[in-house]
């Protein structure tokens, strides 16, 4: 009788726990987005904004009514990205972060045209290119395939960012485009500001929906 209403008591208090990758170039913002949804979820928590850049990892579990999400931010630096795959095989989503501000003086049409093998004179696009090797090599890792994916357009309190239909335009459908980033997927691109909060949580909502619309093909673990 013990044991039956343990089970009952375990399960009635149990949640699934779904994991979601945070990825991006190093500056992008990932590691002051984990201290945005951290302080969402915890009524009396302040952001600690004064980030430092991230050796190593950053993980917090945030509890939503219906699952708990452990999120993990891990470094961007070039010699950190390596690490990343180490992640992909047990990772419920991924978010990928990208600093609307580092793009560089590029026309983004000018861009396109390049993308399509049009002659265009030199353009400089930030880190925009770096950004769509770095996403298509993460893509197409056989241990990320299916896995839902967010464009987090970010910094778009600052001046001088492009709009997230520039971005959608001029990287994430080169991405999806390119038969590197071809495999089927479901994903977004959403603006975001992590400095200030905004699009935080519409970017929570859209990844609690995503990893239980996807959890037949990636099960959450109970907790
Ligand atoms: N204006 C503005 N600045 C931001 C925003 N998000 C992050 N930053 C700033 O960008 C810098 C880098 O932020 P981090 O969150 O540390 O970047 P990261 O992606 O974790 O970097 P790594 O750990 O090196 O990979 C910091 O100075 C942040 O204050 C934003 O939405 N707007
Ligand atoms: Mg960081």
């Amino acid at each position: 009788m013990y044991h039956l209403m343990k089970a009952i008591y375990l399960h009635a208090t149990s949640k699934e726990e779904y994991s979601i990758l945070v990825l991006g170039l190093d500056n992008a913002g990932k590691t002051t987005l984990l201290e945005q949804i951290k302080a969402l979820h915890s009524p009396h928590a302040h952001p600690n904004l004064n980030t430092v850049p991230t050796v190593g990892q950053n993980l917090s579990v945030i509890s939503l009514p219906d699952m708990y999400l452990k999120i993990w931010d891990v470094g961007g630096q070039h010699s950190l990205r390596g690490l990343w795959q180490s992640y992909y095989a047990s990772c419920h989503a991924i978010v990928f972060v990208v600093d609307s501000s580092d793009v560089g003086d590029a026309d983004l049409a000018k861009l396109a045209a390049m993308h399509e093998g049009e002659e265009v004179e030199e353009v400089d696009d930030g880190r925009l290119g770096e950004c769509r090797l770095v996403l298509e090599d993460v893509l197409q890792h056989a241990d990320a395939e299916g896995v839902p994916l967010l464009v987090l357009a970010n910094k778009q309190d600052r001046e001088d960012c492009v709009e997230v239909v520039r971005i959608k335009e001029g990287f994430v459908r080169k991405v999806f485009e390119g038969e590197k980033g071809g495999a089927l997927r479901d994903s977004r691109v959403l603006p975001c500001s992590a400095l200030t909060g905004t699009g935080v949580e519409e970017a929570v909502e859209w990844l609690r929906s995503r990893v239980k619309w996807n959890k037949e093909h990636r099960p959450p673990s109970m907790r």
